[in-house]
């Protein structure tokens, strides 16, 4: 029962009292919070917060949460109020916490990165398991995030000679915001476990060097923070996962026009979470699954890895088009399109398509953004005059962008790259993004080419793409 009187003090004794499944208390910046009606509501199960009942939570609720998810989704009844004294913590286990550094060991510094994937190699020296295993999980054994990559390096270039270079042009266009660069840095919630910051910083250094950052609506920081990081005439999108409960997510999405948001897009692979193996292995946790009986694990009767709340997963194209256009004219994308056919709708739908499989973590054996690139160049190559067809997954090199460019891509994204330099705080992402630029100027000199309108499919060599796809990789 919450308690009648949310003015009063409470006493440290009486919050530590509530930890039961009956009465589950949590204390949150010395604030309680009554959780008992919450926890089969909550996205990550009741486990987790049982765990904390009667505890000082604040230190895992913070990176994962954004500073208003208290207010809005526990009711105003619940809010208990402030606590006298301090409660006990709970004792993380090792794969919450960061490395210790073994003596002999350096930490890597960010002076010694040279590549998008010293970063990758850096981030599980500094940050706790847990987190890395969330930015690193791919679904299942994985495979699918790791031939994302390798799918970039099947594709060859066809590089021109003898043509006089002096500047090259980087800039360009996407979606019709000028960007300095070709590409951008993708939605991706958990910023916060990279850093206490967060994706702030992402978009910080995205104004400092005029690239575009497409925001998740599931992102560690709010979006009043993500609105208020922007910097004046920054262009900022808004990703939306049309939640259950459509009302909260067009909420946001007025709010998003009302903020000056560019544009918009709707992740479609995602209707259930990925089963992410790396990441729930890391999860099981002795004391949790003690919690449990034998008889009342219910583990995979459930979403097992999900990280948020459920999708509304019954649009159709045309449903979800008349939806968005009532709140919205901007340009549209449809995030995780996987075939030439549902390029095709989206041309069809007014919307632009934005090839991806959410890096891997989602449909184990899905195409990556290349082979999806090639077969719409096949079947239907007007989609890429009639739309801006945006790619994603496995991007590592400027060379890898290039690719996609020449294929038709108008803008190319990179999620867990960009995770990774956040690790580093924001002069970390500005390295990603001028190494990214350098080795996008680079290539397109020695491709023959000074502007990126320049690129086209002539370019580029895709015999392998079709060999390489028969022997993918798996890691786990
Ligand atoms: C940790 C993490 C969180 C992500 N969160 C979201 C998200 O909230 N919304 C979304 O549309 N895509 C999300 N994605 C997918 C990215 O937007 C993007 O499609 C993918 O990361 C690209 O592959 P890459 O990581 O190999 O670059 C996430 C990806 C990662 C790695």
């Amino acid at each position: 029962m919450p308690v009648s009187n949310p003015e009063k003090m409470l006493t440290r004794e009486e919050v530590l009292t509530h930890s039961s499944r009956e009465s589950c208390w949590v204390v949150i910046n010395n604030a309680a919070y009554d959780m008992t009606h919450f926890l089969d509501s909550h996205p990550g199960g009741p486990g987790i917060i049982l765990k904390y009942g009667g505890r000082d939570a604040t230190a895992a609720f913070e990176p994962i949460h954004p500073s208003d998810t208290l207010e809005n989704h526990l009711k105003s009844e619940y809010h208990l109020g402030p606590v006298s004294g301090p409660v006990p913590e709970v004792e993380e286990d090792a794969k919450s916490k960061a490395p210790e550094v073994t003596p002999g060991e350096k930490k890597p510094t960010l002076g010694a990165i040279i590549n998008i994937r010293d970063f990758e190699l850096a981030a599980p020296k500094l940050l706790p398991p847990k987190s890395f295993a969330y930015f690193k999980a791919g679904a299942e054994s994985e495979y699918t995030s790791q031939w994302n990559r390798d799918s970039w390096q099947a594709i060859r270039f066809r590089p021109r000679v003898l043509r006089p270079i002096e500047e090259i042009y980087t800039s360009t266009t996407i979606l019709g915001n000028e960007c300095s660069v070709p590409f951008f840095i993708c939605p991706a919630g958990g910023g916060k476990l990279a850093h206490p910051k967060g994706e702030v910083l992402l978009t910080k250094a995205a104004a400092k060097h005029g690239v575009l950052h497409w925001i998740s609506n599931v992102a560690g920081c709010s979006q009043k923070e993500m609105t208020a990081a922007k910097a004046l005439g920054q262009n900022q999108c808004w990703q939306i996962y049309a939640m259950s409960d459509l009302a909260v997510t067009e909420k946001e999405i007025k709010q998003a026009v009302k903020d000056g948001f560019k544009g918009f897009c709707l992740t479609v692979d995602a209707i259930r979470a990925g089963k992410r193996e790396r990441d729930m292995r890391m999860e099981l946790d002795e004391d949790e699954a003690a919690i449990y009986s034998e008889e009342e694990d219910e583990s995979f009767e459930k979403e097992p890895t999900v990280k948020r709340g459920a999708i509304w997963s019954s649009f159709d194209w045309v449903s979800f088009v008349k939806w968005i256009r009532t709140m919205t004219d901007l340009p549209v994308c449809v995030k995780g399109i996987q075939t030439w056919e549902d390029a095709k709708l989206c041309m069809e739908h007014g919307v632009h398509p934005w090839l991806s499989n959410h890096g891997g973590r989602q449909l184990e054996g899905a195409p990556s953004a290349a082979e999806t690139l090639v077969s719409i160049r096949k079947h239907c190559p007007e989609v890429f005059d009639k739309c801006e067809v945006i790619a994603d997954g496995g991007v590592l090199r400027g060379t890898d962008i290039l690719k996609a460019l020449c294929l038709g891509a108008k803008g190319v994204g990179l999620g867990r790259g960009f995770l990774y330099s956040l690790v580093f705080g924001e002069p970390g992402v500005n390295k990603a993004i001028r190494i990214l630029k350098h080795e996008v100027e680079v290539g397109m000199a020695l491709l023959g080419v000074t502007s990126i309108d320049q690129l086209n499919p002539s370019y580029v060599d895709t015999r392998g793409l079709a060999f390489a796809s028969a022997f993918p990789r798996a890691h786990l």
